[in-house]
């Protein structure tokens, strides 16, 4: 098996006392002679935190798992539709037009508007997956690009 077909975070080396392979975990430098079938893990060396806190707009569209929110009772825009918002919105938030809190708070179909769109923190596993994956990716103060889940359109920021 080369290092390609291994499992993120592992290599394989050769033992010069035994002629053996074996394999080596590249975050904790532990080794170990069976295979690894799982990614290996970070160590926690702090280059991923444990937490992240983001606020977010989401925009609902008409395949959304629920076309309804506070500000709009049956959602019938398009999923293209909400995407185009969406770019708007980022566009007016980066030029500096308007802030993240105000257009959450006239336009996310997330209850988290009352809060300017503030979710609070939150660690892996508490999130839909696409929605946790762009989060965790962000810098503190970056906006992300649209992120698609099966609530909507999503803009994140995040905030720590
Ligand atoms: O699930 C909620 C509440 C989220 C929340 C968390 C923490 C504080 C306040 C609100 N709202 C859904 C819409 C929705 N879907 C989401 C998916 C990922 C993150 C936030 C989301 N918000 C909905 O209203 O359909």
């Amino acid at each position: 098996m080369s290092n390609e077909e291994l499992p993120k975070g592992w290599e394989k080396r050769l033992s010069r006392s035994t002629g053996q392979h074996y394999y080596l975990n590249v975050y904790t430098k532990e080794s170990q002679w069976d295979v690894p079938t799982k990614p290996a893990q970070p160590c926690d060396n702090g280059d991923e935190p444990e937490e992240v806190q983001c606020s977010h707009i989401l925009v609902k569209h008409v395949n959304s798992r629920r076309p309804s929110s506070w500000r709009e009772t049956n959602i019938t825009r398009s999923k293209v539709e909400a995407i185009d918002l969406i770019k708007s919105y980022r566009e007016q938030i980066m030029s500096g037009k308007a802030t993240f809190s105000e257009l959450a708070s006239k336009y996310s179909d997330c209850s988290s508007a009352k809060r300017g769109g503030d979710l609070g923190p939150f660690g892996r596993g508490a999130m839909q997956k696409p929605f946790e994956q762009a989060a965790f990716a962000l810098k503190v103060g970056e906006l992300s690009t649209p992120v698609d889940t099966d609530s909507g359109i999503h803009l994140i920021e995040r905030i720590a």
